[in-house]
């Protein structure tokens, strides 16, 4: 399945057996420690049965003596003869299967705890790692909140219910195989009235289970939107504050945040009926008991039955049906979260049964070292909505050459650039770097030869020196200054309170735009590759700034093959070739002087930064109006 038009709730629901496949997929590893929990568990709960079963015998034989004392799966041989040292016996077993009980317990909570962590990390990390080599196409279709919750929430779902739960589930299993087996042991016709509610209670499950399952696939998707929701307005609260949109913003929450209350509310309705069924279950099964075993032993044995009941075999009966109320009840918790992580786990192999286009061909060369010459020959490209953004696009840069890209905003100067590092594959045509189809070579070592300063400067939460040196890890301290002296960045970075150990703050916003770009700069300075894009990178600075950052960037592109947009077009006129851009095609190419002598799209742009309005041409200002319009009308019908 390809990263466009995908969903990964909608590939979840399609996922089979994903409980199945989250163990052996990512719980093969740490199977031993889901062995111990298991192992504890049953034992924990075993041991639990001991106190009721010892009491019962105790009370018939050492109190009352109307029986011998035995107890199942105990050799006869091992009980002492007299009352007494029966009575030391008794309390002796008791003590010590509660304290061996505690023990299990805790070996149980640790091991599996560390089951569900080590599943809950691998998991995190394997989608994560696949997340980020997916194609831009489905980032540009999906949202950073919905995404986030299936890294975040998804997985801290699978931990809650592999750890607590799992235990419960197995311990609940465990405890009505046991207790089963006991009272058939003591007594297999009162047992019948005891556990007649058990056939019950799992077909109450079953229809609780068909029930809820898809109540949780809507919970995790409205907790997609909501959370998509609230990222998109804190990332975006300085336009919410300036816009005065805070009303507007509200309601906006208020409903997301209304639509998962109500679809956590309907799967939690159905819990409100099934807690109170279960308890209901277990009271009815003690009343049998109680009544059936009462008039047992009062009077003759009821429905039939035949045999002789003691009193303390009806305490242990009673004791045991006790037991069961808690776990049974629980069960409706163990069943809810189960459907929760099921619900999470289809969302996470959802994600990750979307593969990306954008891959190395199988026989993909490693490009080495390269000289720089690249070549569009008649490249076209058509964005997810298939609408052409790109037509035809040929141009040769040769190494070291500088391309200038100019044009109306929205002309796909961008996407042109773009296309160089695959971060989008063409659709017609091709891009060669040396000769190299770009889709011959390996991804990887096309994009270490492309630097790339986009126009959303983007920093990492961490240090001016970590940001600078991101992508070259090993980079000295002198070479860090000496690329941020290139970029003109060395004098405020040093003015800063802690120098090159200031924290930029998320994205960087504790630097201002000019400041963020020029830290980008270094970065790529510093990266030293072949192939420089340059899309509006001095946009964010003042002319002064820019003035010294060109200086540094001219020593940059000197020797590399460089593409720079700019719509400040002082920015590209030193440029070898310049290309104007309109509507997806190369409409002129040629210098600064040879193209304000062809009068055409560049010259009329020139002539508007000059400030000559007076001097432009009919033509293109009725284009300027229709494409000003056209972006008018776009944003009217986002809204
Ligand atoms: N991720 C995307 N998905 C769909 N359409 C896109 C995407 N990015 C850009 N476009 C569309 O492609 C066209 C070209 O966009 P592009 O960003 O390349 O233009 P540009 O010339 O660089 O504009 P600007 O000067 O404003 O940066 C526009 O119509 C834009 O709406």
């Amino acid at each position: 399945m390809s990263a466009d038009e995908v969903d990964p709730d909608e590939l979840g629901e399609s996922v089979e057996r994903p409980m199945v496949r989250l163990f052996t997929e990512y719980g093969g590893d740490h199977l031993h420690w889901f062995a111990i929990g298991l192992a504890t568990s049953m034992a924990a709960r075993f041991l639990s049965l001991v106190p009721p079963l010892v009491l019962g015998v105790a009370l018939d034989a050492v109190f009352y003596s109307k029986r011998a004392y035995t107890l199942p799966l105990l050799p006869d041989a091992w009980i002492p003869t007299t009352r007494m040292d029966q009575f030391w016996f008794s309390a002796e077993i008791m003590g010590v299967s509660m304290v061996l009980a505690a023990v299990c317990n805790f070996a149980r909570s640790s091991s599996l705890n560390l089951f569900s962590h080590r599943v809950k990390h691998e998991v995190r990390t394997a989608t994560y790692q696949w997340m980020q080599r997916l194609d831009m196409t489905f980032f540009d279709d999906h949202k950073t909140g919905e995404l986030m919750s299936i890294l975040n929430n998804d997985a801290n779902r699978l931990e809650l219910f592999l750890d607590n739960m799992m235990g419960s589930a197995i311990q609940l299993l465990v405890l009505i195989i046991g207790i089963g087996y006991l009272l058939f042991t003591i007594n297999p016709q009162l047992a019948l009235v005891t556990l007649s509610i058990i056939p019950v209670a799992a077909l109450f499950t079953w229809w609780f289970m068909k029930r809820v399952e898809a109540f949780y696939a809507d919970v995790r998707s409205s907790v997609g939107d909501l959370n998509t929701r609230l990222e998109n307005n804190l990332g975006g609260i300085e336009v919410i504050k300036t816009s005065g949109t805070e009303s507007f913003e509200d309601e906006r929450v208020r409903s997301a945040s209304y639509e998962y209350f109500k679809r956590d509310w309907q799967a939690l309705r159905m819990n409100f009926v099934y807690r109170p069924g279960m308890q209901l279950l277990t009271s009815v099964a003690f009343a049998a008991t109680f009544v059936v075993g009462g008039l047992w032993f009062l009077t003759d044995p009821p429905l039939g039955f035949s045999g002789t009941l003691y009193v303390g075999q009806l305490v242990t009966f009673l004791l045991f049906t006790q037991r069961m109320v808690e776990p049974l009840t629980q069960m409706s918790e163990v069943v809810d979260r189960y459907e929760d992580a099921k619900a999470s786990t289809k969302r996470i192999f959802g994600l990750l049964s979307i593969s990306p286009d954008i891959t190395s061909s199988p026989g993909a060369v490693e490009l080495d070292s390269i000289r720089g010459r690249v070549e569009y020959d008649h490249v076209d490209f058509a964005y997810e909505d298939g609408q052409e953004v790109l037509s035809d696009v040929t141009f040769t840069a040769d190494p070291g050459e500088t391309v200038g890209l100019v044009g109306p905003t929205g002309a796909g100067k961008s996407t042109i650039c773009k296309l160089l590092p695959r971060l989008y594959d063409v659709t017609g045509g091709e891009i060669r770097v040396d000769g190299h189809d770009v889709r011959d070579v390996t991804v990887e070592s096309l994009r270490e030869h492309i630097g790339y300063v986009g126009q959303d400067t983007f920093l990492f939460d961490g240090t001016v020196r970590e940001n600078i040196a991101y992508g070259a890890f090993d980079a000295t301290d002198d070479e860090i200054e000496a690329a941020a002296k290139a970029a003109e960045a060395h004098e405020f970075v040093t003015n800063l309170p802690d120098g090159y150990d200031t924290r930029v703050g998320e994205r960087g916003v504790k630097l201002s735009g000019g400041q963020r770009q020029r830290i980008s700069i270094a970065r790529t300075i510093l990266a030293d590759p072949e192939l420089l894009v340059l899309d509006e990178a001095t946009s964010a600075v003042d002319t002064e700034t820019e003035m010294l950052i060109q200086r540094s960037l001219d020593r940059l592109t000197e020797d590399r093959t460089t593409f720079i947009i700019a719509h400040r077009l002082s920015t590209v006129k030193g440029a070898d070739t310049i290309l104007s851009i309109e509507d997806g095609r190369i409409v002129e190419r040629g210098t600064h002087e040879r193209l304000l002598d062809g009068d055409g799209l560049y010259a009329d742009l020139w002539r508007v930064q000059a400030g000559e309005i007076d001097a432009l041409s009919d033509e293109f200002v009725a284009e300027a109006t229709r494409r000003a319009s056209a972006s008018r009308t776009s944003q009217g019908s986002n809204q």
